[in-house]
């Protein structure tokens, strides 16, 4: 994708840096430049979802609540669903769980039980990839219901903390590497 004046977009420039936060030791890598900006923020999601055409996706899973913002775009361009993977109290009816060690603490994650069919094949997508705990939650919820995980997308990985390792078994795209 190109942009203005037909130059290739450097999405690099739309991410911003902030160290030690929310905690000292942590380089925090924050998309919201990208996503202020109309052009970069759609650029960057046509990217997710030639992705996911090539992968024939017919449902996205995201956990709260930076994946909901890489996801939804890509549900809505390609006209398929998005089930949100939420934290602790914020699914009602019924809902399966995983927990998951972060960078910074320790989680839960809901989804809810009719969010996935079987064999259904499903995208999971994340603004970044640390550690990788919480897409392997994710995963590990889509798959309990069945669901087929074709792919997994993100905005940024953070390659020293070798999130990959979790993910090696599935199709990766990652549009930025830190
Ligand atoms: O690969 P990991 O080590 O699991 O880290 C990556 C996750 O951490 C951040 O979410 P966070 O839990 O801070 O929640 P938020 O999106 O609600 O801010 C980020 O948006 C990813 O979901
Ligand atoms: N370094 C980081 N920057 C932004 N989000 C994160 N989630 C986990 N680690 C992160």
């Amino acid at each position: 994708m190109k942009g203005r004046k037909n130059m290739p977009i450097d999405f690099s420039k739309y991410i911003a840096s902030y160290p030690d936060f929310p905690e000292p030791g942590i380089l925090f890598r924050d998309i919201s430049p990208m996503l202020e900006n109309g052009e970069v923020y759609r650029a960057a999601t046509d990217k997710i979802v030639d992705f996911a055409k090539e992968r024939n996706v017919q449902m996205i899973v995201g956990p709260e609540a930076r994946g909901f913002i890489v996801g939804c775009p890509v549900a809505y361009k390609l006209g398929v669903g998005f089930s949100p993977a939420r934290k602790k109290n914020k699914l009602p009816g019924e809902t399966i769980e995983e927990s998951y060690g972060l960078e910074y603490g320790k989680s839960s994650l809901y989804l809810r039980t009719n969010a996935v069919k079987p064999g259904q094949r499903v995208l999971v997508t994340d603004d970044l990839l640390a550690t990788g705990g919480t897409i392997d939650a994710t995963i590990r919820l889509v798959e309990k219901l069945g669901g087929i995980v074709v792919g997994t997308a993100f905005l940024i990985e953070l390659s020293d903390l070798k999130g990959r390792e979790k993910v090696k078994n599935y199709d990766f795209f990652t549009l930025l590497k830190y």
